[in-house]
């Protein structure tokens, strides 16, 4: 035997086995999302997402102080209006009553230290349902909606949120919000983390489902990137970096490590965010139910995996439980 073909010593026992990795997961690099309702006492499961609340502005807090006493320090704002009408170009997005604005204010009140993203799209507020403002034929009419994506997310900024994470996918928005930020003078206090590599595809429903955000026509391929586009997604990192993001995520992640690790290469400079999609999260519960899996290990693999792609935040419905793992 070559000495070299020996590797087996090397990973013998549990320690040497942690030894082998390059990254380890931990509490502060978990993003953990909230779905925030306009109704202030609900607390509504979500079928199609396990474990998963609707949180009104009344419950929000003391499920929240929950995970903060067990570590949590981000989490992502997702507002699901139920009670107003919404229009063509997404007015309750950035409502100064709606879900959003109030619960930036509430948790900063409650907990100074927890580090606030807020997801910025208008799939959740448009009567259409679509991503952004459409032109008469149904298409994307891409000025309106990057003027619109940009207010939205500078009165975001305004309400206090320290990170926008723009996940309509129009072209061009990072630069359009990033100038709205240095007009407003923010630009110096809010990070801009683009999801710049995001897929259309199937693993979104669990989500949609959440926040009443499915288009009320046709599908988000032609503003989502194609799953077979590879170089494509490329392109579009290349462009979220040069037009100023802070970060970029990578959506969905297990299906996309090959993409999570071009990105970590193109985007050397600023982290990559791996985010697990609702549809991947529900499909590992599925998987447990059915005894094929058990869940905490497979949430360790799938979750190694993106930090082993390069991914250093993770955007995951498993926050809560990684809090209690890890
Ligand atoms: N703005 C798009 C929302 C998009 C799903 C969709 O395309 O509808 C994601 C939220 N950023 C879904 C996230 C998830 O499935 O967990
Ligand atoms: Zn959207």
């Amino acid at each position: 035997t070559q000495v070299s073909s020996i590797l087996q010593g090397a990973y013998h026992h549990p320690l040497s086995r942690e030894w082998q990795a390059e990254r380890q997961l931990s509490k502060n690099m978990f993003i953990y999302p909230l779905f925030v309702s306009d109704t202030e006492d609900e607390e509504a499961s979500i079928d199609s997402l396990p474990n998963q609340k609707r949180w009104g502005l009344k419950k929000l807090i003391p499920f929240v102080a929950t995970l903060v006493a067990k570590g949590l320090r981000s989490v992502i704002l997702f507002g699901v209006p139920m009670s107003q009408p919404k229009d063509e170009v997404g007015t309750l997005a950035d409502d100064p009553n709606g879900p959003v604005i109030q619960a930036i204010k509430l948790l900063k009140e409650n907990f100074p230290e927890l580090y606030i993203v807020c997801d910025v799209c208008l799939c959740e507020y448009t009567s259409h349902g679509h991503c952004g403002v459409l032109l008469e034929d149904g298409t994307l009419n891409r000025e309106r909606s990057v003027q619109r994506i940009a207010k939205v997310a500078e009165n975001y900024a305004r309400a206090g949120a320290h990170c926008l994470a723009p996940s309509d996918m129009m072209d061009g928005r990072i630069l359009e919000i990033k100038q709205a930020l240095i007009d407003a003078q923010l630009a110096h206090k809010v990070m801009l983390m683009s999801y710049s590599a995001k897929f259309s595809g199937n693993l979104y429903g669990p989500f949609r489902d959440a926040a009443g955000s499915c288009p009320s026509f046709g599908d988000r391929r032609a503003y989502q990137l194609p799953p077979v586009g590879g170089g494509l997604a490329k392109r579009a990192l290349i462009r979220d970096l040069n037009e100023g993001a802070d970060a970029v995520i990578v959506k969905p992640s297990t299906f996309y490590l090959d993409v999570m690790k071009s990105a970590a290469e193109i985007c050397e400079n600023i982290p990559v965010v791996a985010y697990h999609v609702s549809g991947e999260f529900a499909m590992l519960h599925a998987a447990a139910e059915k005894n094929i899996v058990d869940l905490k290990d497979i949430a360790f693999e799938s979750h190694n995996g993106f930090l082993r792609a390069g991914a250093k935040l993770i955007i995951s419905y498993f926050t809560p439980e990684f809090l209690d793992w890890l």
